[in-house]
């Protein structure tokens, strides 16, 4: 562990990245850049810049190197993970990203390891969004099929693609015809038809998050996340809670809020648990998974870099710190052209594309540890071997859950949502 002598993150930053690359890290790592005010980094004064204009050098008789540590026993970094050298050849030949992580934890005497391998899958649609429907969801299944082989070879457990990985994102336009065309039957339509078949032949749980149409109930559609057991058996489904009014993300327009609450799935490796994209910005809904039992909450996404990259890095890791889970954040990768102009009524021209999607895939931990992204701009397999035991090992250190006062919550919660609350402000 570094002393003193190591004088900031944001010093070795600015001595080491060239300009162009470290206004990137600066735009994910702080959000936008604030009023420059100063001209020395080191601390923050508000409204003034915690960057100064130019990289600047060290002061004399300051080590800037750039790492130092060493690891403790509860929050050690995930470290690569040897995987085969086949996976890494087929990668190539498909021309996507494959990385590996693991995650450690501590022996114990009474426990075994509960070593879980799981991969997330982010990707392109692989053909315009104005080919015809069928053809669109063939080639997303193809692509997905070449991958998962890959996944299998590396041994993985429980595999998750993006938020509705059968079509483009086409929610910004606010047309109907041909996106609805995309939903289907979360039991038996073809996509997860298509995914028993994975699961099965893999020996994988798989997690397929599709538009949903639920004929049985008035053809609703919905957001939902399937979840395929390894033996190919639909183990059931879960819906997203939140649904955003952000930007173009007009996904109100299709379907509605999920109402299956927080349902958490027994497989054989372990609890998971599904919460879809823009629910990760609500730290509750993440708490009602982990109090029922998730140990991995995937978190399927479609997001673009001018409106979250910044929340991105920040919280999926934050909320496997603060439930004592493993959570994977995965989001789609490129730009998606719509035949149709639509604008995004912010007084702007009409446009035809919806922004970029920003990738940048990532597995985090309880103790705080987190594999690098993947790439922004690649397809690409994230494999992480986890050991669940680190949930209740953190857990016992940090105790969130034995002193998370939910009692004092539900009590205060119940009372600020009805209609004649008013809240406690002490005035003078
Ligand atoms: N798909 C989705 O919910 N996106 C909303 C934007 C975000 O949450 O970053």
């Amino acid at each position: 562990m570094a002393g003193a002598e190591w004088k900031s993150l944001e010093e070795c930053l600015e001595k080491h990245l060239p300009l162009p690359d470290l206004q990137e890290v600066k735009r994910v790592l702080y959000g936008k850049e604030l009023r420059t005010g100063r001209k020395r980094t080191g601390f923050y004064s508000p409204g003034l810049s915690l960057w100064p204009s130019q990289p600047s050098s060290p002061e004399p008789g300051l080590s800037s190197g750039c790492l130092a540590g060493s690891l403790s026993p509860t929050r050690a970094p995930s470290r690569k993970l040897d995987l085969p050298r086949e996976a890494f050849e087929a990668a190539s030949r498909e021309d996507f990203e494959l990385q590996g992580y693991a995650f450690e934890a501590a022996e114990e005497q009474l426990r075994r390891p509960r070593i879980v391998h799981v991969g997330l899958v982010q990707n392109r649609i692989p053909l315009p969004a104005n080919a015809p429907v069928a053809e669109q969801v063939s080639a997303l299944h193809r692509r997905i099929k070449a991958i998962v082989e890959v996944a299998a070879m590396c041994g993985v457990n429980i595999i998750c693609f993006q938020e509705a990985w059968t079509m483009p994102f086409a929610f910004c336009t606010r047309e109907k015809l041909p996106w609805t065309e995309f939903a289907e039957s979360a039991e038996d339509g073809p996509t997860t038809r298509f995914c028993q078949k994975l699961a099965k032949n893999h020996d994988m749980v798989v997690v397929s998050p599709i538009l949903e149409r639920d004929s049985e109930h008035g053809d609703v559609l919905w957001n939902t996340a399937v979840v395929i057991s390894n033996s190919g058996a639909v183990l059931g489904k879960t819906r997203k809670n939140h649904i955003p009014r952000v930007g173009d993300f007009n996904e109100s327009t299709y379907y509605m809020e999920g109402n299956l609450g927080h349902p958490v799935f027994q497989t054989q490796f372990g609890r998971i648990a599904v919460n879809i994209c823009y629910g990760r910005h609500h730290p509750l809904n993440w708490l009602m998974y982990s109090i029922n039992g998730a140990e991995i909450i995937f978190n399927p996404s479609a997001t673009i870099g001018a409106l979250s990259e910044s929340l991105w890095p920040i919280e999926a890791r934050n909320a496997a710190i603060a439930n004592h889970c493993f959570t994977c954040a995965i989001n789609r990768v490129g730009t998606e052209h719509f035949p149709n102009e639509f604008t995004s009524g912010d007084g702007k021209k009409a446009h035809q594309d919806f922004g970029y999607f920003y990738g940048s895939s990532y597995v985090a931990a309880p103790d705080s540890s987190r594999t690098p992204g993947l790439s922004r701009s690649r397809d690409g397999l994230l494999v992480a071997k986890l050991d669940l035991n680190l949930c209740q090992q953190v857990n016992d250190v940090w105790n969130f859950k034995m002193t998370g006062r939910y009692e004092m919550y539900a009590r205060e919660l119940a009372e600020a949502v009805k209609s004649n609350y008013s809240p406690t402000i002490v005035k003078e």
